[in-house]
């Protein structure tokens, strides 16, 4: 019988099975990972993530070996290079597991490349998310209960995401994301896409700040309460369509709580907060154990 310890955490309700495999001696196959995400017979989480050190996997091959590296997977079976909720997850994971002190921030490793993150207290984190760029090409994007196709901003943060301006929270409700939106072109990697209503921007405590509300389609999960990678590239579209003057702090809500998006000097921070919420042990079937 093979048995693996586990944690369950999310971030605004984006949630994730957590292992800790400091060594790299747990495999983390596509079999395991849509088994322990299947909220019937596994589970039941968005994606996996384990806790590794950056010289335990091929992945982690540019980084120094003792990096921790945030091996992440959606509930698919396929990775990404990137999740914005779940550096903060991992985050939490790795202060009680290891015993790592954030508060002055620490490098960790991802496919994506180097991310810093920092406790904020109170269960609250803050994520430097890299550089991010627009791409001019604008897309179309199509999707149940939406007429007509709209345009989309790809935006990449590290991960592929496109963007769609909707003109209304009704318009936002009324979106069915049971079935995949179609981006046209087709990106080859797939992408995640996010609708948005942008809500009006106010001075906070003499700063100038955006509030939008999105929901999410993720490549390789399905509609999610909550992403982080997403909540950055909604923040710099609705940026980019507002133009000069736009505020550079954005207040993100997503159907599992809020998150804030800060654009600094050609990257974003993003800030939230992270929850563990169960330990367990798990038998895994004997066909994937
Ligand atoms: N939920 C994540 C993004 C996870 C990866 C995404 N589904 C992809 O395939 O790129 C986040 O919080 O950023």
């Amino acid at each position: 019988m093979t048995t693996l310890r586990f944690t369950k955490g999310h971030g605004t309700e984006n949630d994730f099975v957590l292992l800790f495999d400091e060594g790299g001696q747990t495999p983390v196959t596509p079999d395991r990972v849509r088994f322990l995400c299947d909220r019937r017979a596994g589970l039941g989480a968005d994606g996996v993530i384990r806790a590794v050190r950056a010289g335990a996997l091929d992945a982690g091959a540019g980084f120094a070996p003792d990096t921790w590296f945030m091996d992440y997977w959606n509930a698919d079976g396929t990775t990404s290079e990137m999740c914005g909720n779940g550096v903060r997850v991992f985050a939490r994971f790795l202060e009680r597991e290891a015993g790592v002190d954030l508060a002055q921030g620490l490098a960790i490793g991802t496919r994506a490349g180097e991310r810093t993150v920092t406790s904020l207290g109170g269960g609250r984190y803050s994520v430097g998310m890299g550089a991010w760029s627009l791409d001019d090409e604008v897309a179309v994007v199509s999707a149940a209960g939406l007429t007509p196709p709209r345009p989309a901003q790809p935006v990449d943060v590290g991960n592929p995401h496109h963007v769609v301006a909707l003109a209304s929270e009704a318009e936002l409700a009324d979106l069915d994301l049971h079935r995949a939106p179609e981006v046209s072109p087709r990106p080859p990697e797939g992408s995640n896409v996010e609708f948005a209503v942008a809500l009006g921007h106010d001075e906070v405590d003499g700063e100038l700040r955006g509030r939008v509300r999105m929901r999410v389609h993720e490549r390789g999960v399905g509609e999610t309460r909550s992403c982080g990678t997403g909540a950055c590239a909604v923040a710099l579209a609705v940026r980019s369509w507002a133009g000069p003057g736009a505020p550079d702090v954005w207040d993100i809500e997503v159907p599992g709580g809020e998150v804030t998006v800060r654009v600094e000097d050609g990257r974003t921070v993003l800030e939230g907060p992270a929850e563990l919420i169960a330990d367990g042990d798990v038998v895994l079937p004997a066909a994937i154990a």
